[in-house]
């Protein structure tokens, strides 16, 4: 990965895919049934955050599935939230039968717990995000990817799951990305300043909006959740990556003038009316 021999065209801001209105007699059914998948101890917050941002970003329903010591606070936080924590493979597995997209990672770890969580998800036939420690144990080799499958690795994420470095990596971006995408069979969210989105089919944009006030916890949690919730209302993932991203990098933009210490949590108001105003709930 030594020369940047692919160029990202930029994300098309001015046509980016759109969620169509709701009809007056929508009903939640209609929005998708988002899973999320982590929390393991210590890293609560991180299924959370991406469990909040799906629901603000319009998902039907939205379940977490993490440690039992994190269903309370979840539920402090968010009574909209329905919440579990399975005792088995098999009773996750039959959970799992009522989800349209699954958003495993966030917080999950890479203990034996979150480990057999995955396990269970790579079988699915659904439209899956995966982030955060989901890559780093589909890095280890022993789990398979998912059929349908987006990714959202970091740098560092990207490092392990191609077995080099961070620098490499930040050499040539577009080739990492692409590589990616190649080498697991999914669409590919390789993230940082300059985020790109890289398709099987050899797609490559990149977006180059974004604030260094972004770089700080749990960002990566909002964008997944973010992601979930635009698959479970229809998108493809191609549609899904070019959306959220976008609504990211721009809510962090907006925000990030207001100097450091921006937290993740801060940009899920904002999120929510760059989407109303890009893709209104009603048809005027
Ligand atoms: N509140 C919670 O519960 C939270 C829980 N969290 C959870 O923690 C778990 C571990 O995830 P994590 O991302 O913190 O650790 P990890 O994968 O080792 O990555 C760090 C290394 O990657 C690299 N790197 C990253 N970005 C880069 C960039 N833009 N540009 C360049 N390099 C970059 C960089 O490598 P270096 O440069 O140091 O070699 C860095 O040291 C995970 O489950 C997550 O969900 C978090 O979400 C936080 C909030
Ligand atoms: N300097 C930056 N410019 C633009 N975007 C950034 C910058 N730093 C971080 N981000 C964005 O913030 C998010 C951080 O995600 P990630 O590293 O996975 O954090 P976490 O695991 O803590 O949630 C990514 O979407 C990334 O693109």
């Amino acid at each position: 990965m030594s020369s940047p021999l692919f160029e990202p065209l930029p994300l098309d801001f001015s046509n980016l895919p759109k969620l169509p209105p709701r009809q007056g007699t929508a009903h939640k059914g209609q929005f998708g049934h988002v899973w999320l998948l982590g929390g393991d101890h210590g890293m609560g917050g991180a299924a959370l955050l991406a469990a909040e941002a799906a629901l603000r970003a319009g998902a039907g329903r939205v379940s977490l599935m993490t440690r039992a010591a994190h269903l309370a606070p979840a539920l402090t936080r968010m009574p909209e939230l329905m919440t579990h924590s399975a005792d088995s493979s098999y009773a996750l597995a039959q959970l799992l039968q009522q989800a349209d997209v699954l958003v495993a990672g966030p917080g999950l770890g890479q203990a034996p717990w979150g480990r057999s969580l995955l396990s269970v998800t790579t079988t699915l036939d659904k439209p899956q995000v995966w982030d955060a420690d989901a890559l780093n144990l589909l890095a280890h080799g022993d789990i398979s990817p998912a059929k349908s499958l987006l990714i959202t690795p970091h740098p560092g994420e990207a490092a392990r799951l191609l077995r080099c470095s961070v620098q490499q990596i930040q050499q040539d971006r577009p080739q990492a990305a692409l590589c990616l995408a190649k080498r697991y069979q999914a669409t590919v969210i390789l993230k940082g300043a300059g985020t790109l989105i890289a398709t099987m089919d050899g797609d490559l944009r990149r977006c180059d909006r974004g604030h260094p006030s972004m770089a700080g916890p749990g960002f990566g949690d909002v964008l997944a959740g973010l992601l979930g919730a635009l698959l479970a209302q229809g998108m493809v993932d191609f549609e899904a990556a070019c959306l959220a991203i976008w609504l990211h990098a721009v809510a962090g933009e907006q925000l990030g003038s207001g100097g450091r210490g921006l937290l993740a949590s801060d940009l899920l108001p904002v999120i929510r009316s760059l989407l109303e105003a890009h893709s209104p709930c009603l048809a005027h």
